[in-house]
């Protein structure tokens, strides 16, 4: 008998076609004998290839939803799944690791290391992932080369200006080959021409497959979006034209 492996022989299954489905999800604080319920029995699927934009009003839970989303909190009762993987029940390791390959940060503030050059800062993303040292070169390259800055690549934080600092931290977030961008803010410290220059880069990647979720008070950002969401005392719901 002839055994083969070939993927035409296998039963074909597709990939399912959301990135993030949210089962009943809340998130609660304790605060001076006080219940604080940050996100509030939320139900939610984000497809795969998906253009997100989370808007509303301080302190309407946002924050805290994108740091569900990104594997950073735990819900207190429900599912957050990311692909098969429930994240509410996953060990801390298994965090860890997700958040090492599979989820890109983008931060209001860039949040890159000063003393680093642009092609370092790149690189500490693929610390965890224990490449081959060519393979991390390459990656950084490209990265680098993806988001317009290949010229940039010796250049440190201070040197260049707010967007391309925030195209280096995009380019952070993509070299690992994440499944999903998450974004705090991306525009929130750049001046319209920068905001402009950072919302066609995201668009661009979005349109190569890249599954984009952004919390944004920048109603710019968030018209771009395919879907948006507005969140408010926790709650969750889709904004129709
Ligand atoms: N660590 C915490 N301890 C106690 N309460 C918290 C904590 N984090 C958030 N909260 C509360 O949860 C609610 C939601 O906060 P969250 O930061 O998620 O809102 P937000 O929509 O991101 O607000 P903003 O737009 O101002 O950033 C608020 O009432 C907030 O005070």
């Amino acid at each position: 008998m002839t055994v083969t492996t070939s993927d035409t022989t296998r039963p074909q299954v597709p990939a399912p076609s959301w990135v993030y489905r949210l089962e009943s999800v809340t998130r609660t604080y304790q605060q001076k004998g006080r219940t604080i319920q940050a996100v509030a029995g939320v139900d939610l699927q984000i497809d795969s290839g998906d253009f997100v934009t989370i808007q509303g009003p301080t302190g309407g839970g946002k924050s805290t939803l994108l740091q569900l989303l990104g594997a950073l909190d735990q819900p207190t009762s429900g599912h957050v799944y990311l692909g098969d993987l429930d994240m509410a029940t996953a060990s801390h390791s298994r965090l860890e690791k997700l958040r090492a390959h599979d989820i890109g940060f983008v931060f209001q503030g860039f949040n890159l290391i000063p003393t680093l050059t642009a092609a370092e800062n790149v690189d500490m993303a693929l610390e965890p992932l224990r490449l081959p040292r060519v393979e991390r070169a390459t990656r950084v390259a490209e990265a680098l080369e993806h988001v317009g800055l290949a010229q940039r690549a010796d250049h440190r934080p201070v040197e260049l200006s707010g967007g391309q600092q925030q195209r280096v931290a995009i380019a952070r977030a993509i070299v690992k080959r994440p499944k999903v961008l998450l974004a705090d803010e991306p525009t929130g410290n750049l001046d319209e021409a920068m905001r402009d220059e950072i919302l066609l880069l995201l668009e661009r990647l979005n349109t190569q497959g890249l599954t984009l979720v952004a919390v944004t008070h920048d109603s710019a950002v968030a018209q771009r979006a395919r879907r948006r969401l507005y969140l408010s005392a926790g709650t969750v719901a889709d904004i129709k034209d």
